[in-house]
């Protein structure tokens, strides 16, 4: 069954009915595409992490429809067997390490199979075989979680998640406090698992350079909707919009836009979205003699990347 995700006009309010209401979305239509890598990016308080909670029913819309997969979900949808929805799409939350808790590794991953019915063997057979994939080995097993470093931890916290074996993977602000080093090789973890397992992934970000590095589907919201979504080639194509709205640009494309204005080279569709993109096509220019020469120093018969 493909994991398409959609939210068709989703309105929803934190308290609905009460003094304390809380409008957190407005209208939201949006799609997921099975088998993509989304971003869904946008200012604090815009509304993702609200709308992450709804990809596997934690909260409900309060208006309209979320359908995920073959499941519809409604104001008025009962709770029940959500176990199976739960399952499929699997959260790590901003900080998941705090949510650590077994006195042994095995026991924490293993803990989310086991509360499935999954069997003890069973479980140490998934643990043995998710372990790998965040970068840590079988050694770790019967090691205390509390004594790894923050990186490790929150490897441990997401195999925990990968052990339910999930078809759609949200990650909110995965990243958030590890070190650059730390942050390239859980990033590259996880585009790791999109390419060879098929995992849809919903990346929840304020860092552009990873949605110009990862993403194949762009979802930008703003004041509890939806203001923009599409492919970042598209996305992207307004630099002039995306800087307005104060959502910064991935470094490649800020550098050109930069290097447009003060010399007047147009980029045009050349633009690339990915930093390591940057030298060929600039290369290119300077071999197309657009460059002025003294922007380039030494400049000399042809370039090559
Ligand atoms: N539990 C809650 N109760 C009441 N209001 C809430 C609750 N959680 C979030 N909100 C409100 O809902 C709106 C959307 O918040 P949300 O956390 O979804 O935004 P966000 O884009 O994820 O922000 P951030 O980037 O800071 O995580 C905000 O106005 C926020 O104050």
């Amino acid at each position: 069954m493909a994991m398409d995700i959609t939210f068709d006009k989703v309105g929803f309010s934190y308290s609905a009915g009460t003094p304390f209401e809380n409008r957190a979305l407005y209208d939201v239509n949006l799609n997921i595409p099975d088998g993509s890598y989304t971003a869904l990016i946008g200012h604090t308080g815009s509304g993702k992490s609200t709308v992450t909670q709804h990809l596997n029913a934690l909260l409900k819309p309060t208006e309209g429809t979320v359908t995920i997969g073959d499941r519809v979900i409604t104001a008025k949808s009962n709770n029940k067997n959500l176990k199976a929805l739960r399952k499929k799409v699997g959260i790590v939350f901003q900080f998941p390490e705090s949510q650590l808790f077994e006195e042994t590794i095995a026991k924490d991953i293993a803990f989310g199979p086991m509360n499935f019915g999954v069997s003890k063997e069973d479980a140490m057979a998934i643990v043995k075989r998710v372990l790998p994939l965040v970068g840590l080995d079988e050694s770790f097993m019967e090691r205390s979680p509390f004594d790894l470093s923050g990186g490790q931890m929150r490897r441990v916290a997401i195999a925990g998640v990968l052990a339910m074996e999930p078809e759609v993977l949200v990650l909110d602000e995965p990243t958030a406090g590890l070190d650059p080093a730390g942050r390239r090789e859980i990033m590259n973890m996880f585009y790791q698992l999109h390419v060879d397992k098929g995992l849809t992934i919903v990346l929840v970000t304020h860092q552009m350079n990873d949605v110009a590095t990862y993403a194949n589907h762009v979802i930008i919201m703003e004041k509890g909707t939806v203001v923009k979504m599409g492919p970042p080639a598209e996305i992207f194509q307004d630099a002039e919009w995306l800087q307005q709205k104060q959502l910064g640009l991935p470094s490649a494309l800020a550098f050109l836009d930069k290097l447009s204005k003060k010399t007047g080279i147009d980029f045009g569709e050349e633009r690339p979205l990915r930093t390591e993109q940057l030298a060929s096509v600039l290369i290119a220019k300077v071999n197309e003699n657009k460059v002025p020469d003294q922007a380039v120093p030494g400049k000399a018969g042809e370039l090559h990347a």
